[in-house]
């Protein structure tokens, strides 16, 4: 077992999905996954193996916001050989014409994490999708007739701020679609290890108007992400 998940080496299959909500990592493997079995339950971040359409693949939960992430996908990484990574989350709308329960594809992550800064000694990497896995995505999207959008997403690192529409306002302006907390995590430590990285993102709430889903809605447009992502795995 790595120092977080509680998994023997070969338990985690070489894709996964990865949901903030360890519930939404138990509803993935239960709803959409044969043959499961449950590698890890500490911390509450449950973790899964199970086939998707004959292909063994695991889910699991990260938690919230980018250090949370990073401990999980550094450890699937350099302790269980993990290949694709695919995020599959919620995220606040920025743009008028991104709607609540719209699908996004984040090509890249803006952020105000240190993360990168720490790393790279202050210049401003720029965290990218895996385009492989970004056009698998796009692809198994447009055949199950959703409007996808592509773009560049906020991971920011908190979900409460002081005068936030200052900062989404001129996030907005430069084209950013929505507001998250984990996926420029992901894209970098991926791309250090050599990984195919991607973050799925359901719109759950609308910034500028205020709509929100309902928990039924929730579910339903969850599940296009999630299929989208499990499809775009296994292509
Ligand atoms: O739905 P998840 O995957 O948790 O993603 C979003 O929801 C959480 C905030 O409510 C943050 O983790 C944010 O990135
Ligand atoms: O981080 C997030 C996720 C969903 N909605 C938001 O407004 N922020």
């Amino acid at each position: 077992m790595s120092t977080h998940i509680g998994a023997k080496k070969g338990d985690i299959a070489d894709k996964i999905l990865l949901p903030g909500d360890p519930l939404r990592a138990k509803y993935i493997a239960e709803t959409f996954l044969e043959d499961v079995t449950c590698y890890n339950e500490v911390r509450g971040m449950y973790g899964f193996t199970g086939t998707y359409k004959g292909e063994r693949i695991s889910v699991q939960g990260t938690g919230m916001g980018v250090p949370s992430i990073a401990i999980y996908v550094n450890e699937l990484i350099q302790e269980y050989d993990v290949q694709k990574l695919i995020r599959v989350g919620s995220c606040g709308a920025l743009q008028e014409d991104v709607k609540v329960r719209d699908v996004i594809l984040a090509q890249t992550a803006t952020t105000d994490s240190q993360m990168n800064r720490m790393v790279f000694g202050g210049i401003d990497y720029a965290p990218a999708a895996d385009f492989g896995l970004l056009k698998n995505a796009y692809d198994v999207g447009e055949e199950r007739g959703l409007n996808l959008r592509v773009g560049n997403v906020f991971t920011s690192d908190s979900f409460y701020r002081d005068n936030a529409m200052e900062l989404f306002n001129k996030l907005a302006e430069y084209n950013v679609l929505a507001v998250e907390m984990e996926a420029t995590a992901l894209y970098t430590i991926a791309a250090k290890y050599n990984r195919e990285a991607l973050a799925v993102l359901t719109v759950s709430d609308h910034i500028l108007s205020g709509e929100e889903t309902t928990a039924e809605e929730r579910q339903t447009t969850f599940n296009d992400m999630i299929e989208v992502a499990l499809d775009a795995a296994i292509k």
